[in-house]
């Protein structure tokens, strides 16, 4: 059955760790299974890291830019040239191949968001790799993935794919970063967003030279496509023909199994599409009523808030130590909430002057983390 399958894959694969150089065999092989995988009927999406890192070994910088500006340039230098190499490899073997370069914003705006799947759907209708990457010359600080695994659990979950991969230079996860703790065990199975909780894994390094975000990042990665029911593996960038293996039945790599019942689109779009402007601080008894009884949100239950936000825009519901528990889209501003908070929804109007909603987040925009 025709599977859609999104493959992420690292700078730390996509060059030689020595050099900085490109890992030519690895990103040859990595062509050649995602084209078998094409003529078997899947429909492909790549995402690739390397504009920065391919960007700084064109102009012989020998470590990752720390400017914003400087980083900005080198990967309009390398975006070029790591295109260019994929379609000269894909050409070969007459596979087209599209450029989508994506920020931020493309998923915070509801048209942009359907529209970006839009393209997707059209691109795999025609039988392209999508090839994606963050648009890294003109993303702002705030309006940034900062990182090619979240990116890639985005656009997983945008297209509702059944299979993501996160294609590293390390074999899985492990209880913790196998370079500096030599006994840390290694993770083959991971079956549930609690039992990834419980396993408390440390994630302390900041990855190779040229990567972004370590294993931390993918394990966030995971969390998001999990939630949108996509089977998801950690697995070594270094030998690409494993994505056939895994997809008929070998457990290579570290497997995340997708939660039963996929958060709805909508909602997904909600919790990682959007970006929150801002924190309420709940109580005890409100983090009940959202987590176990499925209930909206009342001003009551809100302790305290942070940001500033206009009604409808996206927050964070969090304990009081901070620890976020759920997001949702607000029905009052920041000011507003600042006078109803802790109040009974019944005193609304007389603190207000006007009549309000009973919810200040109703639970249809309301999604568990
Ligand atoms: N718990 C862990 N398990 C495995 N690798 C880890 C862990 N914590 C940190 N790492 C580090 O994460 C690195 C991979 O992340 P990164 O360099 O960002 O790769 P990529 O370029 O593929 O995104 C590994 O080389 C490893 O040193
Ligand atoms: N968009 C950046 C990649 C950022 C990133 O997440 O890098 P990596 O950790 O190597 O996957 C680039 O192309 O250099």
């Amino acid at each position: 059955m025709s599977k859609t399958i999104v493959v992420k894959i690292g700078t730390s694969s996509l060059t030689q760790p020595e050099t900085g150089q490109l890992a030519l065999s690895t990103i040859a092989t990595l062509a050649e299974t995602l084209c078998d995988l094409r003529q078997q009927g899947h429909r492909v999406i790549l995402v690739s890291s390397g504009a920065v890192g391919v960007g700084c070994g064109r102009l012989g910088l020998m470590e990752r830019p720390k400017t914003i500006a400087l980083k900005q340039a080198v990967a309009a230098v390398g975006q070029g040239r790591l295109i260019r190499i994929y379609d000269d490899l894909f050409s070969i073997i007459q596979q087209p191949i599209a450029q989508v370069l994506l920020t931020r914003a493309d998923l915070v705006h509801r048209s942009r968001y359907l529209n970006a799947n839009n393209t997707f759907q059209e691109l795999l209708n025609l039988g392209v790799i999508p090839i994606v990457n963050e648009n890294d010359t003109v993303a702002v600080e705030e309006l940034k993935f900062g990182d090619n695994d979240t990116l890639s659990a985005l656009v997983a979950s945008l297209v509702e794919a059944d299979w993501l991969f996160l294609l590293t230079d390390v074999d899985r996860l492990y209880s913790a970063d196998p370079r500096s703790v030599p006994d840390a065990k290694p993770i083959s199975l991971v079956s549930s967003m609690q039992e990834l909780t419980d396993l408390q894994i440390q994630t302390s390094g900041q990855g190779s030279q040229w990567g972004t975000g370590g294993m931390m990042t993918k394990i966030s990665a995971a969390r998001i496509a999990i939630a949108a029911g996509i089977r998801t593996v950690i697995t070594q960038g270094r030998f690409p023909r494993n994505i056939a293996k895994i997809m008929q039945g070998e457990l290579i790599g570290t497997h995340f199994i997708p939660q039963p019942e996929p958060t709805s689109a909508r909602k997904r779009w909600i919790a990682y599409g959007l970006i929150p402007s801002g924190k309420l601080y709940l109580d005890s008894g409100a983090i009940a009523a959202i987590t176990k009884g499925g209930k909206s949100l009342l001003a009551a239950g809100i302790k305290a808030l942070e940001g500033e936000f206009d009604n409808q825009a996206a927050v964070q519901l969090c304990d009081s130590h901070g620890y976020e528990i759920a997001r949702g889209l607000v029905n009052y501003n920041s000011q507003e909430l600042e006078q109803i908070c802790g109040r009974h929804s019944r005193d609304i109007p007389e603190i207000l002057g006007y009549a309000g909603v009973d919810t200040v987040i109703h639970r249809d925009n309301l999604v568990l983390i």
